[in-house]
């Protein structure tokens, strides 16, 4: 092993050539044709992210610099202090190394190499949506900066490999959304619906478009993932992996369908891609491979297999040539002596039939003709000349390169441009419509969420099923001394039972939608205010209207009283402490991500404050008294007891209210007495709706400032 390893470095250093500039045939012949479009370049992005390492000792532990010495593999870099720790220790893992290249309008670029290269991560930087240690990425020669790079994201589509949508919605809802959201004010409302149309009929969804997107297949919700991106006519289009899931014959159709879109509408594409075919292959305009975080080969890909022969890495005859990058890529010393072992055997054999045959076809090919000791990718890993391709993109920005005089001629021709015009997206605005726009359009969306979620069917039976059963429990109850406690426990019940239900079922409102949001934010599609208001507004009427069908019922068949301005009032109490639950729920919902946390928090918060509402316990200590004063079970049942006790209570000699009773020469129970006394209710009902409203608004703005601190993860 030690061996090999010495022979790889010294094989590298005598064949491989101390520069290796971009291939022949890979100027930039292309760049004048959409000199209106964004020339995307990056050079020397350096991504790196902590990672905890249990002193397993599995990771490989040196340097770039010690590798380029020793071509020891590499993909992870040590401090010297986490070294001198055995147990724990925070480790820096590269998972870009100085990556350079460059998109060009009118042209697809592919970028290859094997999983956990870095593929995605280098989509993630180019597109914004993660951030990276060293580099520059300019569009037209300028430098993206935090917040040039926001405005950009608007101009940028980046369709990720996973599909994240609301599967509720149908493919034309999403669409729709999208297109009412993204496309500019400018455009009126049946342009973005032809806009639509056309998109669905590009990609073919004329078939699913009214079916909801859960029944749509893998295929399908990937078109409907680009299509979402491509309606908003995106300059630069990211996707990571459009083809995973789809048969050959559509994703052949998909890159065609991407070539259209760079070399018609001259726009920028780059795009990742695993095992495409050989004709496929050779169809892309530019070809990016990844080794562990390294660009191996920027060029076309023809020029690809010229490189490849004079790495001594030849593709064999017939052979796919992007699985013979791949194999180059993946391949290790077990693989590696696998296969000269295999070759062996096989040229024996050759040998032997061609000396019984007389024929001298005996030297077959060694399955990929590279030497036999080096582990190809750490040789490709070390050829690769990316100084050369940094430099060339350093020269193009406007703002200086190294050397302004090298600038290539789309940069010369897009600094003419910009030094005319200003850059492309110079008036781009961060979002595309208002916020009255975007609130109007979420909270349609919205709606058709709530609907379908919290105003089932079988949810209207059980809230009537509910109301009937405490309706014939609490049944028709007269308004004496004997049935106070009576109506004091029918408005625990439904106070108790509905501020749990709401709570707990706001409690998934924004984790189930959370990676649909970080997404369409991602992409700059609406103010996070503006969903929050659009989902907070939506949920809460279609979830009143439950505990109002409940009210209905069961209000009238316990005579809780006979009034209508009670039952409106009483009402309007419950309804109150639902939203004020609700927003307890939400609040924890926002704030902690993990479910089974968040569920514990809310089960034992709610818990107690239901019992500091004082129902259970009369005395409780007074170094916990105060907490009583956040339960919303208190204000709601407080404010609806002195509704309902708003008249003295007739003594029937039950014995209920002895105290009250005993010493009345009118024959009833003072209300204000039943009320203080009796019940222990506090405050007047003013202050305890007012409280309420309290309790619905505080929890709701703390979730917004909680939704608005999470950001999605590099991986999100
Ligand atoms: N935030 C992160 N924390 C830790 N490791 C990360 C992080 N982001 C990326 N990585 C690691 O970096 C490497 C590159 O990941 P990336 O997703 O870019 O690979 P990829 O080439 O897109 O892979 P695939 O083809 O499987 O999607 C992987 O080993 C991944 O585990």
């Amino acid at each position: 092993m030690k061996e090999e390893t010495t022979s790889d470095s010294t094989d590298l250093s005598n064949n491989v050539p101390a520069s290796t500039s971009i291939p022949s045939g890979d100027n930039n012949d292309n760049n004048n044709k959409h000199s209106g479009g964004f020339y995307l370049r990056w050079s020397r992005i350096r991504k790196t992210v902590d990672v905890q390492d249990n002193g397993g000792g599995g990771l490989m532990r040196s340097s770039i610099a010690g590798r380029r010495a020793s071509s020891a593999p590499l993909s992870r870099t040590f401090s010297s202090a986490a070294l001198s720790t055995a147990t724990t220790t925070k480790e820096t893992k590269d998972i870009l190394c100085e990556a350079s290249g460059y998109a060009a309008p009118g042209e697809v670029l592919v970028c290859m190499g094997p999983s956990g290269s870095g593929k995605t991560s280098l989509l993630n930087c180019l597109s914004g949506r993660t951030s990276y240690q060293e580099g520059t990425i300019s569009i037209n020669g300028e430098r993206l900066t935090g917040h040039k790079m926001k405005k950009v994201l608007s101009k940028t589509a980046y369709v990720k490999q996973a599909d994240i949508f609301f599967e509720h919605l149908t493919v034309q809802d999403q669409l729709t959304y999208t297109a009412l959201l993204r496309l500019p004010s400018t455009m009126k409302r049946d342009q973005k619906h032809d806009e639509v149309a056309r998109i669905i009929s590009l990609l073919r969804l004329g078939k699913v478009a009214e079916n909801p997107i859960s029944m749509c297949s893998g295929g399908e919700k990937k078109r409907v993932n680009i299509g979402t991106e491509l309606l908003t006519d995106p300059m630069v289009l990211l996707l990571d992996e459009p083809t995973s899931g789809l048969d050959s014959t559509s994703a052949v159709s998909l890159i065609r369908l991407l070539s259209s879109l760079a070399r018609d509408q001259g726009k920028t594409v780059l795009t990742t891609i695993h095992q495409p075919s050989s004709q496929l292959f050779r169809s892309f305009d530019r070809l990016l491979m990844i080794s562990e975080g390294h660009v191996v080969y920027f060029g076309t890909p023809v020029a690809s297999l010229d490189y490849l022969r004079n790495q001594n890495l030849a593709c064999p005859e017939g052979y796919n040539a992007a699985d013979h990058w791949m194999d180059l890529l993946v391949m290790d010393h077990e693989t590696m002596k696998e296969r000269e072992g295999d070759d062996e055997n096989q040229n024996n054999n050759n040998n032997e039939q061609g000396q019984e045959q007389g024929d001298d076809n005996g030297s077959t090919h060694s399955s990929h003709g590279h030497g036999r000791r080096q582990i190809p990718r750490l040789q490709l890993q070390l050829a690769w000349d990316n100084e050369a391709v940094a430099e060339e993109m350093d020269a193009a920005l406007i703002d200086g390169g190294d050397d302004k005089s090298v600038n290539t001629d789309a940069s010369d021709a897009n600094n003419n441009n910009n030094n005319k015009k200003g850059h492309a997206y110079d008036d781009v605005k961060k979002y595309n419509t208002s916020w009255a726009t975007q609130f109007s359009v979420l909270i349609h969306r919205s709606l058709k969420g709530s609907r379908s979620s919290i105003f089932t069917t079988l949810n209207m039976i059980k809230s009537v099923a509910i109301g009937l059963v405490v309706g014939l429990i609490w049944w028709r109850m007269p308004y004496t001394e004997r049935t106070v406690s009576d109506r004091s426990s029918y408005f625990f019940f439904t106070m108790a039972f509905w501020v749990f239900d709401s709570m707990f079922g706001a409690l998934m409102a924004f984790p189930t939608e959370k990676v649909v949001i970080l997404k369409e934010r991602a992409s700059a599609s609406y103010h996070l205010s503006a969903y929050f208001l659009a989902k907070t507004c939506s949920d809460a009427p279609v979830r009143l209207v439950l505990p109002f069908l409940y009210m209905c019922c069961s209000f009238w068949m316990a005579g809780v009283d006979e009034r209508f301005g009670v039952f409106l009032a009483s009402t309007g109490c419950t309804l109150l402490s639902v939203l004020a639950g609700e927003s307890l729920g939400l609040l924890v919902g926002a704030s902690i991500s993990e479910m089974d946390k968040a569920m514990t928090v809310l089960t034992v918060s709610s818990l107690g404050l239901m019992l500091l509402g004082g129902f259970f316990v009369e005395n409780i200590p007074s170094f916990v008294k105060w907490a009583k004063y956040f339960s919303p079970f208190k204000y709601a049942f407080d404010g609806s007891l002195q509704l309902v006790f708003d008249r003295d209570v007739p003594c029937d000699g039950s014995g209920k209210l002895e105290n009250l009773c005993n010493g009345s020469d009118t024959g009833y129970a003072k209300a204000s007495d039943v009320i203080s006394q009796t019940l222990g209710v506090q405050g007047s009902i003013a202050f305890n709706v007012g409280m309420l409203f309290v309790i619905v608004l505080v929890p709701r703005y703390v979730a917004y400032l909680a939704l608005r601190a999470q950001k999605g993860g590099d991986r999100s």
